[in-house]
Order: C-alpha cells, then sequence, then structure tokens
C-alpha cells in the first residue's frame, strides 16, 4: 500500500505542544503512517528578527518527538543550505520517499501566507496541503487549486514560539506549553534569555 507520510515544516524557535497536537491529529484524521518534522534552515520571511541556530532547533525537535514512534525529524532543510523554500522540501522528500503520498500540514496563519512562497502554484502537485484551525487566525481557502487544500480543525492551543520566547526571557515558566526535555534544553543551553 502507497505510504501516507505528513510533512511538518516549522521554525520551531522553540517547537510546543501546539505543533505536536497540530501533527498527531492531523495524521489521526488522514491515516498517515507517519509525520515527519522538518526545521527551516533559513526561513527567509523570517530574516527581520534572531533565529536560534539550526542545529538547537533541530535538536529541541528530536527531543520532542523522541517519544512518538509515528514521528520523526529531518535534516534536509538545515542541510541544504540557502533559504528555505518547501519547493525543495517537497522535491527532495519525494525523492527519498519513492511513491508515498504527502501531506503538508499547515497553521492558519503560514497557510494564508503561502501564495507568498517560492513556486507556489506548483506546490500543490507535490503534496495535498492540510490547513489547520489556529487561535487567533481565521482558517479560510482563498482560491486554492481544487483538491489541493483539505482545512481541519484541531484542538485549540493558543501558544506560540514567540509567546514561548518571550517568557524565557521575562523569567517566567514555559512548563507545559513546551514538553519537559524542551524546557531542559532551553535552560542548558541558555537560549531565548533576551529577545530577539
Ligand atoms: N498553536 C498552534 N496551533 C496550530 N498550528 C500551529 C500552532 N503554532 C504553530 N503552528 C503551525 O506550525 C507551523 C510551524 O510554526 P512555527 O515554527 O513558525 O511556530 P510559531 O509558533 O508560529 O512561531 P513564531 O511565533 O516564532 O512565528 C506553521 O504552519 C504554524 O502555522
Ligand atoms: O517556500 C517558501 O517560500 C516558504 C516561505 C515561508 C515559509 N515556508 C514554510 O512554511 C513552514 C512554516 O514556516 P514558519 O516560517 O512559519 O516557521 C516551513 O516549513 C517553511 O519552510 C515556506
Amino acid at each position: 500500500m502507497t505510504k501516507r507520510l505528513g510533512v511538518m515544516g516549522g521554525t520551531f524557535d522553540p517547537i510546543h505542544h501546539g505543533h505536536l497536537v497540530a501533527a498527531s491529529e492531523v495524521a489521526s484524521l488522514f491515516h498517515l503512517d507517519e509525520v515527519v518534522f522538518v526545521p527551516t534552515g533559513q526561513p527567509w520571511q523570517k530574516s527581520d528578527r534572531v533565529v536560534s541556530p539550526a542545529e538547537d532547533r533541530y535538536l529541541m525537535t528530536v527531543i520532542a518527538t523522541a517519544s512518538n514512534p509515528q514521528f520523526s525529524v529531518s535534516r534536509i532543510d538545515i542541510d541544504r543550505g540557502g533559504p528555505t523554500y518547501t519547493i525543495d522540501t517537497l522535491r527532495d522528500l519525494r525523492a527519498e520517499h519513492g511513491d508515498a503520498d504527502l501531506f503538508f500540514i499547515t497553521g492558519a496563519d503560514a497557510l494564508s501566507q503561502i501564495i507568498s512562497w517560492r513556486n507556489h502554484k506548483d506546490l500543490f502537485d507535490l503534496a495535498h496541503f492540510i490547513g489547520v484551525t489556529r487561535p487567533g487566525h481565521t482558517l479560510s481557502d482563498p482560491g486554492f487549486p481544487e483538491g489541493g487544500v483539505s482545512l481541519v480543525e484541531v484542538p485549540a492551543l493558543a501558544i506560540s514560539s514567540t509567546g514561548c520566547r518571550e517568557r524565557v526571557a521575562k523569567g517566567e515558566p514555559v512548563w507545559y506549553l513546551v514538553p519537559d526535555g524542551v524546557v531542559q534544553y532551553i535552560s542548558k543551553r541558555a537560549l531565548y534569555r533576551e529577545t530577539g
């Protein structure tokens, strides 16, 4: 049977329970065999802010997903170098996973920006896109190709990486917003002590 592979792209600075719930819910709803988390190398649309080193974001993603046998992490966007474009992510994953069906998972905020992504018209030939609800953002289809996108409701977690970074900078706890191991990694590496 054709493998059904979910793809959860993100900057994950840090990864939080909003990302994990979205991936878990979509895996269940769409009967995915696996969800691969793909931390960005250089998120070019976040070039106006300081982004933590890719290795820190990668390791936090590994720590956060390690306990789930359905979850894995890919270095492809980090190892490719240069600005990260989803068109490259999907082409590389397609080459790696043969004839697997790809399902790209994205929150309502990111989905509304897809029109600004590189080669956005070609993305829908490579993967089925799944837009998930996110508190504070409207989930809508602004005219994607017929059958290219599914919109689904996931448990609402009003958590953002920006909010987590700001809490750490202010000395406030991020316990239960991010997995325990990620709290400990942030502390060990002294991440987010100053807002960027
Ligand atoms: N709480 C959430 N619920 C649903 N989807 C989310 C949530 N947080 C992030 N996402 C989605 O996960 C993907 C990766 O998000 P990203 O790593 O940029 O996190 P973020 O919290 O939006 O970060 P930042 O606050 O730094 O912009 C995006 O598609 C985003 O829409
Ligand atoms: O392809 C693009 O041009 C593009 C522009 C912005 C974001 N993306 C992808 O969208 C996903 C979420 O990105 P971000 O910046 O919200 O963490 C991640 O996989 C990014 O590589 C992709």
